[in-house]
């Protein structure tokens, strides 16, 4: 109902700004696009459910996350991908690994920082009851 709409439209605010604050860094560049299939063709072999920055931000908008927890899910999921996909010892691989466990942990740290806890508690329940 009306109440519920509002905490909605409060959590989508916040992520909005999680996410731009985030895609702001240029530690997280090769994160902010999905990965071009052009440019790495074997990409979508391997990785069977991309993610990227600009993508959370049209869910935001798109009302695909009810709760935080779920846009930490997809942050996981840009993070498991880059692992998956670069896992070798070679240097290149390392800084790409090193970065996306960066992002996950400043992520949750953003969120941690930033969020009241009985404000999530709330999301959550409303998305539970629908
Ligand atoms: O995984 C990623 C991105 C990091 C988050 C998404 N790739 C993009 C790189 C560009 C291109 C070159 C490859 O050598 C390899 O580094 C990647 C794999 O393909």
């Amino acid at each position: 109902e009306e109440i519920e709409e509002a905490t909605l439209r409060e959590l989508r605010i916040f992520l909005r700004e999680i996410c731009a604050k985030l895609a702001r860094n240029r530690t997280f560049y090769i994160f902010t696009k999905p990965v071009d299939e052009e440019v790495v063709p074997d990409y979508r072999d391997i990785i069977k459910e991309p993610m990227d920055l600009e993508t959370m931000m049209t869910k935001i908008d798109q009302h695909e996350y009810e709760c935080a927890q779920e846009f930490l899910c997809d942050i996981d999921l840009i993070c498991t991908n880059a692992l998956e996909y670069n896992p070798d010892r070679n240097p290149e691989d390392k800084i790409i690994r090193h970065r996306a466990c960066t992002l996950r942990d400043t992520a949750y740290a953003y969120i941690k920082a930033e969020m009241d806890t009985d404000f999530e508690d709330k999301c959550r329940e409303i998305r539970d009851r629908r």
